[in-house]
């Protein structure tokens, strides 16, 4: 358990076994519930090692602020996911990126289009968006799963593309969800073999157990198309003057000026691909637990929905203007981030150089997993923390109190979307209560049925609920659509 190098010990772990070190050890499904088990034995930082690579579990708060924030010029790359690599996720996806100048280069576009002053800019989008999202909801009420999909990837295909989708089965929504999942599904740690041991790519194809080549060689075609069919499509409004403002054509105008009028469309087709994969299903993936939330705990919904009434009354939907004015709902919303995080194991860090904590050492090129879903459920840090309250986050005097949550991640990675985030989960969660209640489904007698609900075990994960009943909750609705 020591380190070679200057004999302190790594941080504790599983006892690692002669060569293959933790590759057993390592969990494929809800890797964030069994890290989070192993803390009462092992701490809060962990340590993992196979075949020579180093992995830390960070399971607090404290201990990624004190790594990924305050010592975030040593943890700011990303480590190598050989699965990533291979479907040509890597090269494109800043949130893969190394850190250096091409990911400063993605970095500062997204933040350009995203910052907290910039957003507003997507308000009116977004309002818009959210009243078609009601109306969604009035027409069918039972496929909320699907509208609730729908209505951040309209957004964000409308902001980064100009593109309007399809109510339904749109083919470029359904091209980047299947490239979505499948990347999502198989970047994980513990997803596929050759991410703990990177060796077997060399492997040749007609070996046994190199299944995982042929999963991403589908993925890369995926991956390739969606990034090509929505920017072949701009380029083409474009060149015939056609193009609706977005995005796109601000980032091909701004690259034409400062490339003397040759635009780097592999940059530009790379940014406007990962942004709408990273921001539509972790959006869908909040808006699906806030409605969980709404589901189980009728309570909070009711306090909410007071809260409008006296705000805005029936007599309109609300706005951003209303915003400020709304301190419930906005915890409730800083609430739903925290009980529900999207990214339950962020996005692996990587370690540039040796460093020492706590006494423990971490070596250079270790892959550093901040376990989100454990930070959020620390009972040192929240009382009862399985139980959505949004009152955690107002003051006494019932003012917002807003507590930095790790559901956006930490230090120069922290998520450059979460400000969009916050507004798309806002405008939508009060135009749903302004209209609608959520509640359990009830069987021919008038009994209540359990809501039936569950997450995957992806990078984002998704939620699958059922037995939840949408009920128009005013007239508004009627009147309005
Ligand atoms: C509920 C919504 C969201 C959640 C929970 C979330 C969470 C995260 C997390 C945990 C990370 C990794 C941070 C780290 O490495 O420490 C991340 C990175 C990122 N997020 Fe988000 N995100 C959300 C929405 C969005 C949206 C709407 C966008 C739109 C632009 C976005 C863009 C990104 C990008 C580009 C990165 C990579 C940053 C980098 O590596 O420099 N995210 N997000």
């Amino acid at each position: 358990r020591k380190s070679s190098n200057n004999n302190l010990p790594y941080p504790p772990g599983p006892k690692p076994l002669p060569i293959i070190g933790n590759a057993l050890d390592i969990p494929r499904d809800t890797p964030w519930k069994a890290f989070a088990q192993w803390r009462d034995r092992y701490g809060d930082i962990i340590h993992l090692s196979a075949l020579g690579k180093h992995v830390v579990v960070i399971n607090s708060n404290q201990a990624a602020i004190d790594l990924l924030d305050k010592r975030s010029a040593n943890y700011s790359d990303r480590p190598d996911i050989p699965m990533a690599n291979m479907t040509g996720w890597t090269a494109i996806n800043i949130g893969l990126i190394h850190y250096g100048d091409t990911w400063r280069k993605h970095r500062r576009l997204f933040h350009q289009k995203f910052r907290q002053g910039m957003v507003s800019d997507l308000q009116p989008l977004q309002t818009q968006k959210a009243r078609e999202l009601l109306s969604n909801l009035l027409h069918s009420p039972e496929d909320f799963r699907e509208h609730l999909r729908h209505f951040p990837a309209s957004v964000i295909m409308y902001a980064t593309y100009g593109y309007e989708i399809a109510p339904h089965n749109d083919p470029i929504v359904t091209l980047v969800d299947e490239a979505s999942k499948m990347i999502t599904e198989t970047i994980l740690l513990g997803a596929q073999v050759v991410n703990v041991i990177p060796a077997l790519r060399f492997l040749p194809d007609w070996m046994p157990g190199t299944g995982f080549k042929r999963v991403a060689k589908a993925c890369q075609e995926k991956v390739n198309n969606m990034q090509d069919v929505p920017f072949e499509t701009v380029k083409r409004q474009l060149n015939a003057g056609t193009a609706v403002p977005s995005w796109t054509t601000e980032l091909f105008e701004e690259n034409a000026a400062q490339n003397g009028g040759k635009p780097d469309e592999a940059l530009i087709k790379g940014v406007a691909a990962t942004a709408f994969a990273v921001a539509a299903d972790t959006s869908a993936s909040s808006l699906a637990s806030f409605v969980l939330a709404m589901t189980l705990y009728p309570e909070v919904q009711a306090k909410a929905q007071a809260e409008l009434d006296a705000v805005v009354g029936d007599k309109r939907l609300p706005d951003f203007g209303d915003r400020e004015s709304m301190p419930y709902i906005e915890a409730l919303c800083h609430e739903v981030f925290r009980w529900s995080p999207a990214v339950p194991i962020g996005v692996p860090h990587a370690a540039l150089e040796d460093d020492v904590y706590n006494g423990h050492f971490i070596p250079a090129g270790t892959m550093v997993l901040a376990n989100i879903w454990a930070m959020t459920r620390d009972e040192r840090a929240y009382t009862d923390p399985s139980r959505f309250m949004p009152e955690r986050f107002l003051t006494p005097e019932g003012k917002f109190s807003d507590d930095p949550l790790p559901t956006f991640g930490f230090g120069r990675r922290i998520c450059v979307g979460r400000f969009l985030a916050a507004d798309t989960l806002w405008i939508s969660v009060v135009n749903m209560l302004a209209t609608f209640n959520f509640a359990k489904a009830k069987d021919s007698m008038g009994q209540e049925i359990d809501v039936n609900f569950g997450y995957d075990d992806s990078l984002i994960r998704h939620l699958e609920i059922d037995q939840v009943e949408t009920v128009v909750h005013q007239q508004l609705t009627k009147t309005l659509f």
